[in-house]
């Protein structure tokens, strides 16, 4: 990527940046998007790449600004609360919904100008599954390919099996749809999405709905599809499963992309916090005051906690001025702040962290 194209792509130029306490959140986006952007024009080592993607209903920005970029051959989750704009994202990547305005790549196009060559290249389960109920399930599959007109009826059959062995339903294939547990029918859905070899998967919200059992096998299904070299972009509000399944993330909040990175990116981004146990309270908040930080009590008049907010203060550096003032310390302990922590902190309250 060009220093000048970095530039003009990093998430400071949103209309409305992240606040100054983000600013590490700005640094991991404008790295990831350093690290692994190609230019807009090749496509480079991307699978998606948006610049400035927009969509306006009536008055409201759903999709506000959002750059991103997703690398070819990771499991990238897309979240965000319900509402924030993830599925308006998707249907703008795959040409189901015309962009406001900004660019977006997919594989080596753009989109939409080159939907013709890049979509038979890429898979995609948008909103569920529309499954034919009366139908078995390699009878719903031979229907939705025979409705793809880049695919080969001469193939169909061996394509169909192949799919359903993908997904681990060839034992159900001759059942109907009807009697298929929720995680066989987002299965089937995704089957459908590898009629025809892909290098790209767009799976929105896979698992909504299915119970715990059903979770497990979409998401060591999207697991196995990714140790094949597909590039996978899955959303999910969820961020447990986010992170179960995910190398890459890219968070959402009303419409804007609020932190893209890696897992470790994103939680070494949070703030640090030392944690204090000690008979000398008083004492442990007059030092913990002293070094310019907000000491909290923790529940229990023995223990002591505080941000590391100030910059370059150091976890050792607090425990030495605690030792020198004679404040008797039983426990110690420095931690980054929690992933949950930190996307609690950029979505709001009313982030579903756990489902
Ligand atoms: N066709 C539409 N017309 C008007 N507003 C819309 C339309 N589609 C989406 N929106 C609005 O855009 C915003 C983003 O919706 P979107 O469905 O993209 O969010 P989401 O993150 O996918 O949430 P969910 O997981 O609940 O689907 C919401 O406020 C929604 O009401």
């Amino acid at each position: 990527m060009t220093a000048g194209s970095s530039q003009a792509r990093s998430v400071s130029t949103c209309s409305s940046p992240p606040p100054s306490s983000d600013r590490s959140t700005t640094e991991v986006l404008e790295r990831a998007r350093t690290d692994s952007a190609g230019p807009l024009v090749s496509g480079g080592t991307l699978a998606i790449e948006t610049l400035g993607l927009t969509k306006v209903f009536g008055k409201q920005k759903a999709v506000n600004g959002v750059d991103l970029a997703v690398p070819r051959g990771s499991v990238f989750g897309f979240l965000g609360p319900n509402g924030s704009g993830k599925t308006t994202t998707i249907r703008m990547l795959l040409g189901l919904a015309a962009a406001s305005s900004g660019e977006i790549r997919l594989l080596d196009g753009a989109m939409p100008k080159d939907a013709r060559s890049v979509l038979p290249r890429v898979g995609a389960l948008v909103e569920g599954p529309a499954i034919y109920p009366f139908l078995s399930g390699r009878a719903n599959l031979q229907r939705f390919d025979a409705a793809d007109r880049h695919t080969s009826p001469a193939t169909r059959n061996a394509r169909v099996d192949a799919a359903l062995e993908r997904v681990g339903l060839s034992h159900a294939a001759k059942k109907r749809a009807h009697a298929y547990s929720l995680g066989m029918k987002q299965r089937l859905g995704i089957a459908n999405a590898l009629l025809a070899p892909r290098d790209l998967l767009i799976l929105d919200e896979p698992t909504n709905g299915l119970d715990p059992q059903g979770t497990r096998e979409v998401r060591s299904l999207i697991r196995s599809l990714s140790d094949d070299g597909t590039t996978i972009f899955v959303s999910s509000h969820l961020l447990a499963e986010v992170e179960q399944m995910c190398d890459r993330i890219a968070v959402m909040s009303a419409g804007q992309l609020v932190a893209q990175g890696t897992l470790d990116e994103l939680r070494s981004a949070g703030t640090a916090r030392v944690r204090v146990a000690t008979p000398d309270f008083a004492d442990a908040h007059r030092v913990l005051s002293g070094l310019g930080l907000t000491p909290e009590p923790h529940g229990r008049d023995d223990v002591i906690t505080a941000e590391l907010s100030v910059p370059g203060l150091l976890p050792e550096t607090v425990n030495a001025a605690l030792v020198r003032a004679d404040v008797r310390v039983r426990g110690f302990e420095a931690s980054g702040a929690s992933l949950e922590d930190r996307f609690v902190a950029l979505t709001g309250e009313g982030f579903d962290v756990a489902g």
